[in-house]
């Protein structure tokens, strides 16, 4: 549930941008490249007179984490398994570190007073949440159907799917965010005009129990966070970087047709019909339609982050607006 806050009178414009996991690439050089390639266009959102928010997707990088920790645990059982908040946390660290490295490095090269911190971010989810009896998140690589069945031998209790036509990836649990526990840390920041980098991964899923938050084994969607993060910090404009340039209607086929202007009322007739791969461009195009229709005025882009200059001055992407 999004909160009532607004930033004070005459600030700058808040554009809230989530990068998505599998659009940073498979391993720690792919991803800091392409973080480097996106940093001046990020940094360009400030030089236009906005204020920007970062969050990130962890899909790949947290199935990679922990995959590492079961494969290591087969071989040495001094080595701990580790559950998914704990790697969750662990690839906030990590691509957090390769945003701040990336960004901060560009800002040292214009000359900028800017700084940029990451926050550790938990988002509450309810534990009830039908979702946690649905696993839909896809994590970690893309695999055969042979790969996928001889991880399934190693570790019977998870599960895999086929993803939009890629291969087959184990997929979790991945239950709505309720609310940020750390938003008042985030907006104290941005109020401070420091860079955001929040919400990663989705947030660390954790739930309330007497009186103490527990964290627990999912994977929320980063799309959905970044939305609350949007709503909660007051921004008016949401940005979705991914691996496609725009959304298409008939993805794949041979009549697929891109999207570049939509309203809300098209996109929901698109949702309808399935036109969206179920946890890969659907929960982008939902996140975008809450964002549009949360307040008039607001505008979401769904573009990739190879092009993000030109999505984000409006040339390239899908644009969805009331
Ligand atoms: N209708 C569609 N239009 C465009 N891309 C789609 C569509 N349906 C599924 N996709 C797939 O969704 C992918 C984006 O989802 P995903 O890879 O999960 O994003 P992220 O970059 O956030 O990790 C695209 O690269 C594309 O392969
Ligand atoms: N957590 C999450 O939504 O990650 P991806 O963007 O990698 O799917």
């Amino acid at each position: 549930m999004a909160s009532d806050y607004t930033k004070a009178p005459g600030k700058p414009d808040r554009i809230v941008v989530a990068l998505g996991g599998n659009a940073l690439g498979d391993n720690p050089s792919e991803q800091m490249e392409r973080i480097d390639v996106a940093a001046p266009a990020l940094l360009g959102l400030i030089e236009l007179g906005n204020e920007i928010v970062i969050t990130h997707g962890n899909g790949p990088q947290v199935g990679m984490i922990q995959k590492s920790f079961a494969t290591a645990n087969d071989i040495n059982r001094e080595i701990p398994a580790m559950d998914l908040p704990e790697c969750g946390a662990m690839s906030q660290g990590y691509i957090g570190y390769h945003l701040q490295k990336g960004l901060g490095n560009e800002i040292r090269r214009q000359g900028k007073p800017w700084h940029v911190a990451t926050i550790v971010t938990e988002v509450e989810v309810d534990k009830n949440d039908p979702a946690f009896e649905n696993p839909t998140k896809p994590i970690g690589q893309f695999l055969t159907k042979e790969q996928a069945d001889a991880q399934k031998a190693e570790n019977p209790t998870w599960q895999f799917m086929e993803d939009s036509g890629r291969g087959y990836r184990r997929v979790v649990a991945s239950p709505a965010p309720k609310s940020i526990v750390e938003i008042g840390s985030i907006r104290h920041l941005l109020d401070e005009e420091y860079i955001v980098i929040a919400c990663g991964g989705g947030g660390i899923p954790v739930y309330e129990q007497d009186n103490a938050l527990v964290g627990v084994g999912a994977v929320i969607d980063k799309d959905l966070a970044g939305e609350l993060l949007a709503e909660d910090c007051d921004a008016e404009k949401l940005i979705l970087l991914t691996a496609v340039d725009h959304v298409a209607i008939n993805f794949g086929k041979p009549d697929q047709q891109d999207l570049e202007d939509i309203t809300v009322e098209e996109a929901e007739k698109y949702l309808a019909e399935g036109q969206f791969g179920k946890g890969s461009m659907e929960p982008k195009v939902k996140a975008a339609v809450k964002f549009a229709k949360s307040r008039p005025g607001r505008v979401a882009i769904i573009g990739s982050l190879e092009k993000a200059p030109e999505a984000m001055k409006g040339t390239s992407g899908t644009r969805i607006h009331m």
